[in-house]
Order: structure tokens, then sequence, then C-alpha cells
């Protein structure tokens, strides 16, 4: 018999905390943070697999593998989250990087992955900091294409994972952090200007000066969102209700249907995060699953469609 699994599914936002948002939208929000927290502590991991995006703090254009999986990690501390190293499970790591290798998958490893809050603020949401039980981080590419994993793969990615997780006698939470519908503005190459794109492409600790100018110019962009601003791609709760209902009900074979153009132009060039839930969904059984949390609310200042999805084996 395999040990109980669960599954997270939680957007990250590193304005919470920085951008105003009403007291009611905020207590809504902690409300369901705080459920989850329950539900995760109540489920006691002794194995956390957590899978989550950067946005150019640790990998960028120079070497950028579609998924990779890190044998230790340090949290970069960027926004309000805490600096420092993760609890890696490096023997599962690395465990995992030979079985998902044996089984034809090939998987970059890092044995110093450099994260930043698309892992730090699920940590710090649910144990308060980066003292967790031992995690298993796996970053996925969900800022550069023509490199980011397709649905397809995502989920294949987490059904080896399952396969692998089938043999270890561990209670695992499998966490997706990221999505759904958003885009912050995080450059592509295809911007105009060559500074930027040097930015994006080497990577080099960016200076205090340079880290307060990008919160600051992250937090403005979800002030002009939740104003309005046209020239910003507006959150899509449909496009998110669709995205965590096929999640929840196990639709996996309906959902890597959708086309990745569709992705980016419905939900935005970020929404890609949301394939950290995909793969991390993707490592339990379709069914049954006990569902006890789905929370979802739009929340422009924070540039999120804010989601929360947390299930467990039967
Ligand atoms: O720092 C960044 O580049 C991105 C920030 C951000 C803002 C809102 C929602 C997110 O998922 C983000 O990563
Ligand atoms: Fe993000």
């Amino acid at each position: 018999m395999t040990a109980p699994r669960a599954f997270l599914g939680m957007s990250h936002s590193p304005l919470l905390g920085l951008n105003p948002i009403s007291a009611e939208v905020e207590q809504s929000l902690n409300a369901a943070v705080a459920q989850a927290r329950q539900q995760v502590l109540a489920f006691d991991p002794e194995l956390i697999v957590l899978v989550g995006p950067d946005h150019y703090n640790g990998f960028f254009n120079e070497l950028m593998p579609p998924f990779c999986i890190g044998s230790a990690a340090t949290s970069v501390g960027d926004y309000l989250t805490p600096p420092g190293e993760l609890n890696v499970a490096t023997d599962a790591a690395l465990a995992l990087a030979t079985r998902l290798m044996d089984d034809d998958f090939d998987i970059a490893l890092s044995r110093r992955m450099q994260v930043d809050h698309g892992f730090s603020q699920a940590l710090q949401f649910l144990w308060g900091g980066l003292d967790t039980p031992p995690v298993v981080p796996i970053f996925l590419n969900a800022v550069a294409q023509p490199g980011i994993a397709r649905l397809r793969r995502c989920r294949q990615l987490g059904q080896a994972i399952g396969h692998f997780l089938d043999g270890l006698p561990q209670r695992t939470l499998l966490i997706g952090s990221g999505g759904l519908s958003h885009e912050p503005p995080v450059p592509t190459l295809a911007h105009p200007d060559p500074a930027i794109r040097e930015r994006i492409t080497i990577k080099r600790e960016p200076t205090q000066a340079e880290r307060a100018a990008k919160t600051q110019r992250v937090m403005d962009a979800g002030m002009a969102l939740a104003a309005g601003d046209s020239s910003m791609k507006p959150l899509n709760p449909d496009w998110d209700k669709r995205y965590m209902d096929a999640l929840e009900h196990g639709q996996l074979d309906a959902l890597v249907q959708w086309t990745e153009d569709s992705i980016e132009q419905e939900a935005g060039l970020s929404a890609h995060e949301s394939k950290t839930w995909l793969v991390a969904r993707a490592a339990l059984p379709q069914a049954p699953l006990r569902c006890t949390l789905h929370h979802y609310q739009a929340v422009p200042e924070l540039i999120a469609g804010y989601g929360v999805l947390f299930m467990q084996t039967a």
C-alpha cells in the first residue's frame, strides 16, 4: 500500500503585504491561506515536493532548463520572503533524479539551486519560514519560450514523480506554487532595451538598488492593473475556474489538450506558472481524491488570479 499523498495548488504574489487591498479581500485571502496551513499541518507531511517557477533570480537565458531538481537550494529573499537555505531532502532529490533518468525522463540537476518567492512564499505561508519538513525543490521554467514545457510534458513529469513516490514510505505533500492567470512585468528577450535583454540572460546578483527598483516597478504595475490600465493583460477568472476545476476533477486528459498559445492569449504570459500545479497534481491518482479546500479570488492589486486547492488521497 502506498503512503498517503496530498496536493496543494497555491498562487503566489510577492505584492501581498506590499500593495494595499481592501480589508474584505485581505480577510478572505488570509482565511484561505490559514485553511491551507491548517490542512497541510493536519496532513503532517514527512516529505514535500515543491514545484515552483523563478523570475530571473536563479535561472537565466544563458542556461534555462525546462525543469530542474535542486539537491541543495537557497532562497534569495526577494520582496518580503525570507532569505536562506531550504531544508532540502538531498538524498530524496538525488534518488528522484536517478529514477527519472532511469525512466527516460531526462532532467536537469542543480547542486546549488537559487530560488525566489516562487518557492519561498509557499513555505513562508505554511511554516512561517524556511524551517520546514524536508523538501525536494523542482524548478519549472515559466518565463522563457521556447523552453517552457508543454502541458503534456508537465503531466508526464508529475506521473513520473508519482511512480517514484509509490516506492517511498513517506507521507508526501506535493505543492504547485504559481499562476493562475496573470501577466506581471517580467521582461522577455523581445524587449527593445539591450540592457534588459542582457539582465535576463547573464546570471548576476542584482544590487540592492536594482532589487528595490524592480519591487517598485512590480508594485506600480499591480496598482495600474487595479486601476484598469488597458495596456495590461487583465486577470481571467473564467480561465482560472476551468483550470482549477480540471485539476480538482482529474480531467487531465482534457486539460493537456489546451493549446500553448491559448494559455498566453487568454490568461497571460505568466499563466505558464500554473503548470507547477499540473506537475504536482499529476503525481496523485486521477481519482478518488478528497478535495477539502477550493478557494479563488481575482486580486488585480496583487496581479494574481489567487487560487488555493487542497486534495488528498482518500
Ligand atoms: O518579480 C517578478 O518578476 C514577478 C512578480 C510577480 C507578481 C505577481 C504575481 C506573480 O506570480 C509574480 O511572480
Ligand atoms: Fe510568479
